[in-house]
């Protein structure tokens, strides 16, 4: 586990020894069950934990640039598959609650024996899709998306009821406006990795 340990030292992100351990496990279930149900294509123990683990993990340094507290609130993992970034944020944000969205029946098995074997207390999968949901959270979770605005229309609902959206984007600016919603950009540069994202965050406007 050296590489995410590595990575979360350069760039200001604790994680204790029980975490590492749980990171190992997880690991192993990606290496065992990737490919069969076409979670990831990344199977190299460096590049989970670079690609999958540490990339989750940043979204904990977005919000704080953001001004945003991450701790003893709701998370929503819309999109799970693998359980990305739900579940590497649930291992270190022990405070929070994550629910994991997904209405795939294969990668949901994943994730509730992802669960089981990692002991997570602070989390919940559900089998389903985030139009059906209609539960209070604080944070929507979007990473791997394509379009921002189509973001917005699958979670208004959820929008409307107060969470606010934050989605993993690439390098790429997004520089149009989502009538009805304040668009934030921050920008997260990391140590170690040359890596750079941009994540959004979008709320709607009272
Ligand atoms: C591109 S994958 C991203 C997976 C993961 N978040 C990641 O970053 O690796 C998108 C996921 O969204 C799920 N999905 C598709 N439509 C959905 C919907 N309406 N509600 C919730 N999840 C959906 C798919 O089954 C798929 O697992």
């Amino acid at each position: 586990m050296s590489r995410l340990r590595e990575l979360c030292q350069l760039n200001g992100i604790e994680i204790s020894d029980e975490d590492v351990k749980k990171f190992d496990i997880y690991r192993e279930l990606l290496k065992k069950w990737g490919r069969r149900i076409n979670i990831t294509s990344i199977l190299s123990d460096d590049e989970i934990e670079e690609k999958h683990f540490f990339d989750s993990l940043l979204g904990m340094k977005a919000f704080e640039l953001a001004g945003l507290q991450i701790h003893g609130k709701r998370f929503c993992d819309v999109g799970s598959g693998g359980g990305f970034p739900g579940v590497p944020l649930s291992i270190v944000v022990k405070d929070s609650q994550f629910t994991l969205v997904e209405p795939r029946k294969k990668r949901c098995v994943f994730l509730e024996e992802v669960v089981r074997r990692l002991k997570l207390k602070n989390v919940e999968v559900l089998c389903s899709r985030i139009e059906d949901i209609n539960h209070e959270f604080d944070f929507l979770l979007m990473r791997a998306v394509e379009d921002p605005k189509s973001a917005v229309k699958l979670t208004k609902h959820l929008l409307e009821r107060g969470a606010i959206l934050c989605i993993y984007r690439g390098k790429e600016k997004f520089s149009e406006e989502i009538p009805g919603y304040y668009v934030k950009e921050i920008i997260v540069e990391s140590k170690g990795i040359n890596f750079l994202r941009r994540f959004l965050f979008i709320k709607k406007q009272s």
